[in-house]
């Protein structure tokens, strides 16, 4: 509807009252080439179509910076609402490979009318900040439950499938052998390859546009050079890319005013990616992600600029979600002025785990909890990563529901410590102290997946119960107000409605939605488009249920619009 041009915006369409909140860029040619302003108007625009053309008359209302935006909004924000997003992700997914590069979404209208980050919240930084975490995000205000903290996009991003990396190329014999004759790094050691590629396309951005450095990325930790100095270095391995990292240096140096700063950039850049990286998934909570429905092809890494002040805690106050490339950071509880807001950098069922176990899945600058050690021999022993991965849970859905069951239930013995692998001594390992061998997330993700196959065949009594054990865990041990509390909820809902007990599907149905507003807001009908994949899931068989309630659909009759 709205069309940046350079010194003013103005509406596009003709014929038509625009009465809107509007983003625009504004490029002030007062200043010279160089000199750009960024702000969010409220602006009500009315236009007036006269016989020989039309002519526009707009008036900002309100306007103010939107620190949460990216450094440079280059084109009119296209986009309504949440919504309006998750329709462009679905169209996105779908296209296969025919979209382009990555997921360059608008942030909705229904987000810039926000309060923004300046009343919400306030940068404490290092030296007013007495646990030595560096800078963080505070609570300006008391903050309830369900606060958007901030919306934001990325100053660059790269998608899991441009990850070719030669782990996936060569077979694993191959890799042993290679890793062995050149004596190459631990995988654990190497930089990942999309850091790498991060690098490159920050790089080029910065010769493009060398204030994203300047006003932007050099604000990023790690800043002083005793924070550098205390980082391991950053190692590229691949010759060409480091090649097109050392001439894109050279070319950054050649820039008037940034011969000094490429040296530091050269130093600085690869650590702040490897320290404030997050990565970008859609909608990863639902059962459907993985599937035709999901949203995996959207998934990457991307570099966010506010975003990446927000510290980590094994007990976070905030939660992130992200459409796209476009993320937010909602309040998962209600914040009392002056508290510190903190993220969790790892998945949020991972964070139940002891502090050694969480340490080793966070692989930080710093140590999170008071101890690192193992809780006993047999964590140490232990994987030191979740083993039911989605790769693992995609083999087991490739089964047939007999055989898969009979899987699930080998690899619940061994998550739970009852029984070794094959191959294995069942002397040399036991339990650990919090009773699995395995992390507890493991348990629970062969929970669902056993759930889901009772369901197939039928089963659907035993299956409530493995819902209902599967929100039980979200409860226990997700922090406050999960969004993956939400999908159990409405499996267990539709479960309990199939055996025909409507208290108790309408109950799961009503919490699953009541969590789903406090993050996401929107009512019924966003909470139903949000979750539309799951919700289509055909898990089980149709139930007389439904005839007794005149045929409604479930849906219909657990989340009536
Ligand atoms: C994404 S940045 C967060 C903002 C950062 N504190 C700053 O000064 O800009 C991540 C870095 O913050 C620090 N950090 C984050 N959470 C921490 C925690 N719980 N304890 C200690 N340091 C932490 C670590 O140095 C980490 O590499």
């Amino acid at each position: 509807m709205l069309e940046e041009e350079y010194g003013y915006a103005m509406p596009k369409k003709t014929g038509e009252n625009v009465c809107r909140p509007a983003i625009f860029h504004i490029v002030d040619t007062s200043y010279g080439a160089e000199s750009t302003s960024e702000f969010s108007a409220r602006c009500f625009a009315l236009s007036f179509v006269f016989p020989e053309g039309y002519a526009v008359f707009w008036t900002c209302l309100a306007t103010r910076t939107h620190p949460s935006l990216p450094h440079r909004i280059t084109a009119a924000s296209s986009c309504d609402n949440m919504e309006e997003l998750l329709d462009k992700a679905d169209q996105w997914a779908r296209a296969g490979g025919e979209q382009p590069e990555r997921p360059d979404f608008n942030v909705p209208e229904e987000y810039l009318a926000i309060p923004t980050t300046e009343q919400y919240l306030t940068l404490h930084h290092s030296s007013e900040n007495e646990n030595s975490k560096g800078n963080s995000w505070f609570a300006q205000r008391d903050l309830p439950a369900g606060t958007l903290l901030m919306v934001a996009k990325p100053v660059g991003m790269v998608m899991d499938w441009q990850d070719d990396s030669v782990e996936e190329i060569l077979p694993e014999n191959e890799q042993d052998d290679e890793d062995d004759e050149e004596g190459m790094m631990d995988d654990d050691d190497k930089e990942p390859r999309l850091n790498e590629l991060l690098l490159l396309q920050l790089l080029d951005t910065i010769q493009k546009e060398p204030s994203i450095w300047t006003e932007c990325l050099c604000t990023l930790f790690p800043r002083t050079q005793q924070e550098l100095s205390r980082l391991p270095a950053w190692v590229c391995e691949d010759d060409d890319i480091f090649c097109q990292i050392e001439a894109s240096i050279q070319a950054i140096g050649a820039l008037p005013q940034m011969g000094d700063l490429a040296k530091e950039i050269s130093k600085r850049l690869p650590l702040i990616i490897r320290y404030n990286i997050l990565s970008i998934e859609t909608c990863p909570e639902l059962l459907s992600y993985p599937g035709p429905e999901g949203h995996v092809s959207l998934s990457g890494v991307g570099l966010y600029h506010l975003p990446s002040f927000f510290n980590h805690s094994s007990t976070p106050n905030a939660s992130r979600w992200a459409i796209g490339d476009v993320m937010g950071v909602v309040a998962n509880q209600s914040i009392k002025a002056g508290t510190e807001i903190c993220i969790s950098y790892i998945e949020h069922d991972v964070l139940c785990e002891s502090a050694f176990r969480r340490n080793q899945v966070l692989r930080m600058d710093f140590v999170d909890g008071p101890v690192s050690e193992p809780a006993s021999p047999f964590e140490e022993e232990g994987p030191d990563v979740p083993v039911v991965d989605s790769d693992v849970q995609n083999e087991l859905m490739e089964m047939d529901p007999f055989e898969r069951l009979s899987a699930i239930e080998e690899l619940l013995q061994q998550a739970t410590g009852a029984k070794r692998p094959e191959g294995e001594q069942d002397s040399a390992m036991g339990t650990t102290a919090n009773g699995t061998s395995w992390f507890q997330c493991d348990v629970q993700n062969l929970r669902i997946l056993k759930a889901i196959s009772l369901e197939g065949l039928g089963q659907t009594k035993e299956a409530l119960t493995l819902w209902e054990e599967s929100v039980d865990f979200c409860e226990k041990t997700l922090p406050p107000n999960d969004e993956n509390t939400i999908v159990v909820r409405v499996q267990a809902a539709f479960s309990a409605l199939a055996v025909g007990n409507l208290d108790k599907a309408r109950e799961q149905a009503l919490a699953a939605l009541q969590t789903h507003a406090l993050l996401f807001g929107g009512g019924v009908a966003r909470f139903r488009r949000r979750m539309a994949a799951d919700l289509r899931l055909k898990l089980r068989p149709e139930t007389g249920t439904r005839t007794e309630l005149n045929g409604a659909p479930a849906v219909d009759i657990l989340w009536p619009l």
